[in-house]
């Protein structure tokens, strides 16, 4: 028999995944699977559970969270031998990962992956001794990250770091940043960093088009000073999915890179607080396998 784990963040999202736990229960048993269940508690739970759960072997680790709990797992899976196929069903209020991987956002219709899902390898990005499969940014965005209420995110979901970020921009917070990737380094004064393993940035896909997320490559855009005028073209570009070609952004696309800024900064990783600049980037291609729909 296969053997499978669920874990389950019970506080995510609209705390709705008690309802979701038979059903995936149900999917289990009848496709072969012996399985047990934990739930989180707290912080760092749900590492530790994928942790141990390399360890046993087990085939498929069903994770059932929003995008920190989807995140504390790919930060257990990436450095084991034995990695199982990863299973998410999306219950957070952004869910990013989801988007990035297009499993479904319903969570009814993600559980049948269960039992009809294809795999996926994904690219996962290294930052520092983090692990990342959606992006890093340093400057306004990461910012905005930390002003961002509980409230304001549950109101307003992914429309709340934009505001916040908004702000930002308009406090026009420009700092020095050099950018070394191969021998080459170029130095520039940004606003803001994004470095993109996917196409989906703040819920939104496609936004990052050059990005496929098993492509091998992070995706770098530095985003130089801008007037208010040229922060809203930016706004437009950025959700046609073009921001490239805006003249007051940098484009990169490489396999690793080094970011060092004046005053050391923080970098958000995947939506929480991650680690200080210079950030080491590097791309482990093809590494994760996700189920995923045809
Ligand atoms: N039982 C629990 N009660 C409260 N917090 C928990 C519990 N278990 C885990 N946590 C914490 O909740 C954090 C955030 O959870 P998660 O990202 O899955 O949901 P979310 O915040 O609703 O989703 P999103 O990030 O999309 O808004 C986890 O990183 C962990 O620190």
């Amino acid at each position: 028999m296969k053997k499978a784990l669920i874990i389950i963040n019970p506080s995510s999202g609209t705390e709705e995944s008690m309802k979701y736990k038979e059903m995936a229960e149900d999917l289990l048993t009848k496709n072969d699977y012996q399985f047990e269940v934990l739930l989180t508690e707290k912080e760092n739970d749900a590492k530790r559970y994928a942790e141990d759960a390399c360890a046993e072997e087990i085939d498929l680790l069903v994770v059932m969270g929003g995008d920190g709990t989807i995140n504390e797992v790919i930060n257990a899976l990436v450095t084991r031998e034995n990695r199982p196929v990863l299973h998410v069903v999306p219950l957070g209020t952004v869910n990013n990962f989801a988007r990035a991987v297009d499993i479904p956002l319903r969570p009814q219709a993600a559980l049948q992956l269960i039992e009809n899902g294809v795999m996926k390898n994904v690219d996962v990005g290294k930052v520092n001794q983090q692990y990342f499969v959606n992006l890093v940014n340093v400057g306004a965005i990461a910012e905005a990250t930390y002003h961002v209420t509980t409230e304001q995110k549950s109101k307003l979901g992914s429309l709340a770091y934009l505001l916040e970020g908004l702000k930002k921009f308009r406090e026009k917070d420009v700092f020095r940043v050099a950018i070394e990737t191969g021998g080459d380094k170029v130095e520039l004064e940004a606003m803001l960093v994004l470095v993109a393993v996917t196409d989906t940035f703040a819920s939104w896909k496609n936004l990052i088009k050059e990005a496929e997320i098993d492509d091998g490559y992070f995706h770098v855009f530095v985003i130089k000073q801008l007037t208010n005028f040229e922060g809203v073209a930016m706004l437009t570009k950025l959700m046609s999915g073009s921001l490239k070609e805006q003249e007051q952004v940098e484009y990169f696309k490489v396999k690793e890179l080094t970011i060092t800024t004046e005053e050391t900064k923080i970098a958000n990783v995947d939506g929480d607080e991650g680690t200080a600049t210079p950030l080491h980037l590097s791309i482990l291609p093809k590494h994760l396998r996700v189920l995923t729909q045809n």
